[in-house]
């Protein structure tokens, strides 16, 4: 992989109409080669984005980089970027060939050309053989792949999926994860992924994008973003947690549930209020004097691999356990984690607004010096 800046986007802002910004001025860096997702809610704005790549609209304000240079005015056509849609947008009326050679027509290449260019990128996608198939004797597996083979074929430097795995069932959807993920890594091309799946974007990104209200809340690799999530709204976004108030008594030392624990983060202010996640599975059930917490068991599911039990401990604090011992329901079990299973995070802070006022304390620091 590649350490080529391919998109950056510059305090980028994007209204509709006159409403408020459905975009508040977001940076970012896409770098050749990778698979990116983006990922949040309805209506965070990732489509919005995707919109501004491909050129389909220009930002209210800020820069959009292609390659170094600004193209926020570049028309869509003459950019190297490619879109998958949602609904896949294939021409019913024209059979597998003609609608992933449609584009090559429109550049007038040559029939001999065409032909070259059509089967290779249908074998890209295992797809040789069906060129006279018509688009609706295809299944949704394969319609999906038409488009992408449609998308590859003019050699974009990046293509942008919307969503494109959201009309298929389950173990489809599954299949063609890997599907993806395996083509773009024999591709090499730059992919930008949308989807509200927090799975899906775990299971297949090299980098991961989490947008809320028009704002990237934290940007980082799966497990950066599973393990390290920033605050509240991703650690919820992200998988299953538990999220309970404290306070940072000092460097590297937390309290919660009424009591001090040691930690491994640092740098925020003494005695400043902020929330704690610990993931179900970093939760380990010992004997009640063993456990750093105690808790009472409330109820106890069997998910297949693993319990799902749900207590509280004596500060009223709600607590869920995956494990794969057995918990009995009204019974006392101790709560053992280690230091690193404590994940603190600022109240309702955006990655920028944290990076923002880490430079206020250090600019402060100077000041003093
Ligand atoms: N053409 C438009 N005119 C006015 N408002 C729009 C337009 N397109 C999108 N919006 C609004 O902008 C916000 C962001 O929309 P966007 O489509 O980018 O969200 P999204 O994260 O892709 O959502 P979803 O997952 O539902 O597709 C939404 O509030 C939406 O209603």
């Amino acid at each position: 992989m590649s350490d080529e800046t391919i998109i950056r986007f510059e305090q980028v802002t994007k209204r509709y109409d006159h409403d408020p910004p459905v975009l508040k001025a977001v940076s970012f860096e896409i770098k050749r080669g990778r698979f990116y997702t983006l990922l949040g809610p309805s209506g965070c704005g990732k489509t919005t984005i995707l919109r501004l790549i491909a050129g389909f609209m220009e930002p209210s304000e800020g820069n959009i980089y292609f390659n170094g240079k600004v193209i926020n005015r570049v028309p869509a056509e003459k950019r190297q970027v490619n879109t998958v849609f949602q609904d896949y947008a294939l021409f019913p009326h024209l059979n597998v060939f003609e609608n992933v050679a449609f584009g090559l027509r429109i550049k007038k290449l040559s029939k001999e050309r065409i032909v070259e260019k059509v089967t290779e990128a249908l074998r890209f996608v295992n797809l040789a053989g069906y060129e006279r198939r018509e688009i609706t004797e295809m299944s949704g597996g394969q319609r999906q792949r038409v488009a992408i083979a449609r998308a590859i074929v003019n050699e974009p430097e990046i293509i942008l999926l919307d969503e494109p795995l959201s009309a298929l069932d389950l173990k489809l959807r599954t299949e063609m994860q890997h599907e993806l993920r395996e083509l773009q890594r024999r591709l090499g091309i730059t992919f930008i992924f949308v989807t509200h799946d927090q799975e899906e974007a775990l299971a297949m990104s090299d980098e991961i994008f989490v947008l809320d209200q028009g704002i990237i809340q934290q940007s980082g690799s799966p497990t950066d973003i599973y393990d390290e999530p920033i605050n509240r709204f991703v650690a919820d976004f992200i998988g299953e947690s538990n999220i309970v108030p404290g306070r940072m008594l000092r460097d590297y030392l937390v309290e919660f549930a009424g009591r001090p624990f040691e930690c491994v983060d640092k740098g925020l202010r003494p005695d400043e209020a902020i929330e704690i996640v610990i993931r179900p599975e970093d939760l380990e059930m010992v004997a009640p004097d063993q456990g750093k917490l105690q808790m009472t068991v409330d109820s106890q599911l069997f998910r297949g691999v693993h319990y799902e039990i749900t207590g509280h401990d004596d500060a009223g604090n709600r607590w869920l356990v995956h494990s794969t011992k057995k918990a009995t329901v009204g019974s006392r079990t101790g709560l053992d984690f280690d230091p690193e299973a404590i994940h603190v995070m600022r109240f309702g802070e955006s990655e920028e607004e944290f990076d923002r006022r880490l430079e206020g304390y250090s600019d402060a620091g100077a000041d003093r010096a």
